[in-house]
């Protein structure tokens, strides 16, 4: 009897049904050839959730969120709530947070096809392979919020407990790479920032093979872009590691190339999404790059179903369709969402049989 899968799909806003459709398309192609069952559930989140349901994510999306073995999650955010009093992201926020998914594992990894995508000086991005590990439930994302007309705040909170759980998920990273971690914080600065510092020094004693470094975020934002080979896992807080996500599209040449896993708890169920959102300018078009939606279902093979061969066939089936020349406008080519899941889908199923 083939392994069945409960996968809820959250394709949101925006780009989202359409980076998630696609997502779908490669997931089914690689379960069919390693004869697994997805069974899907899909429901709203984001604008689509305040629209239909009222609220940016319902109670019961959350509940069944909780029974399922993965989540595949698109985007959140549309201009029409900016401002507004409801807003689309927070669903996105409240999902994090009733899975507990505390450490948001977020690749960056240069295909060789596209090393001349980057903006960067030539030869920069070159064989950039590194792993961000951005804390996920915590910081000034969670802390007491205060809004008013003339002072509004945002508390940043962390306590070892949370430092040290995400700090485990980046030196073990790291053992499985180049043994290689550099703790990103502001310890000058921050007090959040200084218990993060030592608690990562403590963390760092149960892993004698592995190099520990800590770098400032601001100067940590610059090796980013004129040194990245010098990184191997970064270790950072939410907020930093947010900011710091979307500098490193730069090194694959788009936002469209980077997929993420958000996990928790062993045996709680993951979330797996691209690090993009909506992208409002170019929703509906058909020409949304779908590659980061689909390297995040690879993710999800690997992270939360525990099937690698499908993810390995996955990652293989993009550099393929790379490789090809199907490239999204964002990568300076022409080909459409869909053409390019067909491409990475035909590539996986057309390895069937292969070792
Ligand atoms: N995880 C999420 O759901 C998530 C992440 C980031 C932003 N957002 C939300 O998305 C909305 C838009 O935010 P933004 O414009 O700052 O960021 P964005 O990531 O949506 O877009 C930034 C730029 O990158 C481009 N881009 C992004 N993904 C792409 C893809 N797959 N293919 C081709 N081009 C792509 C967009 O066209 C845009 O020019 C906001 O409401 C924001 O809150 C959601
Ligand atoms: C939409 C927003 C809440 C989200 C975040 O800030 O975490 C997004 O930017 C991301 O990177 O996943
Ligand atoms: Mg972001």
């Amino acid at each position: 009897m083939s392994q069945r899968f409960r996968v809820l799909l959250l394709p949101g806003d925006g780009i989202g049904p359409e980076v998630v459709a696609a997502a779908r398309r490669v997931a089914d192609a690689a379960a069919a050839r390693f004869g697994l069952t997805l069974e899907y559930e899909e429901r709203r989140i984001g604008a689509a959730a305040i629209r239909e349901e009222g609220a940016p994510v319902s109670k019961e999306t959350l509940r069944r969120a909780g029974e399922a073995d993965a989540v595949l999650l698109g985007a959140v955010g549309d201009p029409e709530f900016d401002g507004g009093e409801v807003r689309p992201e927070a669903g996105l926020l409240a999902l994090r947070r009733e899975l507990g998914t505390f450490a948001n594992l977020r690749p960056v990894a240069a295909i060789p096809a596209l090393s001349g995508s980057s903006p960067l000086r030539p030869g920069v991005a070159e064989g950039v392979d590194l792993l961000i590990v951005r804390e996920l439930t915590g910081g000034a994302y969670f802390g007491e919020k205060e809004e008013g007309e003339e002072r509004a705040s945002d508390l940043s909170v962390y306590t070892r407990g949370e430092v040290e759980r995400v700090a485990r998920v980046a030196f073990e990273a790291a053992r499985g790479r180049r043994g290689r971690v550099a703790s990103v914080d502001k310890a000058n600065v921050l007090a959040t920032s200084r218990l993060w510092r030592r608690v990562v020094g403590e963390v760092a004693r149960d892993y004698p093979d592995v190099a520990l470094e800590h770098v400032l975020v601001d100067a940590a934002a610059m090796h980013l872009v004129t040194d990245p080979g010098r990184f191997d896992v970064i270790l950072t807080e939410n907020l930093f590691g947010d900011i710091l996500s979307d500098e490193a599209a730069v090194l694959p040449g788009s936002m469209g190339m980077l997929p993420s896993a958000s996990l928790g708890e062993p045996g709680s169920p993951g979330i797996f999404e691209p690090v993009h959102g909506s992208a409002p300018d170019i929703a509906g078009k058909g020409v949304a790059n779908p590659y980061a939606a689909i390297l995040s279902a690879a993710m999800m093979f690997r992270h939360g179903l525990g099937r690698p061969e499908a993810a390995e066939a996955i990652e293989r089936g993009v550099e393929a369709a790379v490789a090809a020349g199907c490239l999204t406008p964002d990568l300076g080519g022409s080909s459409g969402t869909e053409e390019a899941a067909e491409a990475v889908a035909r590539r996986v199923a057309a390895e069937e049989g292969a070792a």
